[in-house]
């Protein structure tokens, strides 16, 4: 078994509903995140994907389709609160906002991506491990022996 690594970069807003700090503030982050898959590398001269778990391009694409491009220059809601409103608000004056079923931490988020990125891959690859770094200083991960 290998496990391969790609890292992506996107520029979300959030703003956690009924939170005790300053980050009950709307407010964004550049997050890092580091997607692991592993499997075993193809092992066929036939196949153009000889030597790869999965080509890197394909994970690029799943996490571009599911992720980035839905959470990039975004504001994350938590739509089960009443922050529902301000989102409506926000959406009808013309901004980007995703309604989460969640509030939009960093340990939600990563849950969230888990299961995007999951039902996405092929049946021969599996998603190992994920980092969403919030800040250069405050990360959470995800690992899939936590969560089988
Ligand atoms: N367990 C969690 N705690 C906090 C989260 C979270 O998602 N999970 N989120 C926040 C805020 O959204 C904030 O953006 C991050 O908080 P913090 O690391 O405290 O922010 P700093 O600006 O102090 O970060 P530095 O990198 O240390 O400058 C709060 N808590
Ligand atoms: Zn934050």
């Amino acid at each position: 078994m290998i496990r391969i690594t790609k890292i992506f970069t996107f520029e979300t807003a959030h703003v956690l509903y009924n939170y005790d700090g300053k980050c009950k503030n709307m407010h964004g982050h550049s997050y890092k995140l580091f997607v692991t898959v592993k499997g075993k590398p193809i092992n066929d001269l036939n196949n153009p994907k000889n030597g790869m778990v999965v080509d890197f391009g394909d994970i690029k694409s799943i996490v571009k389709s599911e992720i980035v491009d839905v959470w990039d220059h975004a504001v994350l809601i938590n739509g089960l609160s009443p922050h529902k409103e301000l989102g409506e608000d926000l959406e009808n004056k013309g901004h980007k906002v995703i309604y989460c079923t969640f509030q939009p931490t960093c340990e939600n988020m990563l849950s969230a991506i888990a299961a995007k990125i999951k039902s996405k891959l092929p049946a021969e690859v599996s998603l190992a491990y994920l980092k969403l770094h919030e800040t250069e200083n405050s990360y959470g991960e995800w690992f899939a022996e936590d969560n089988s």
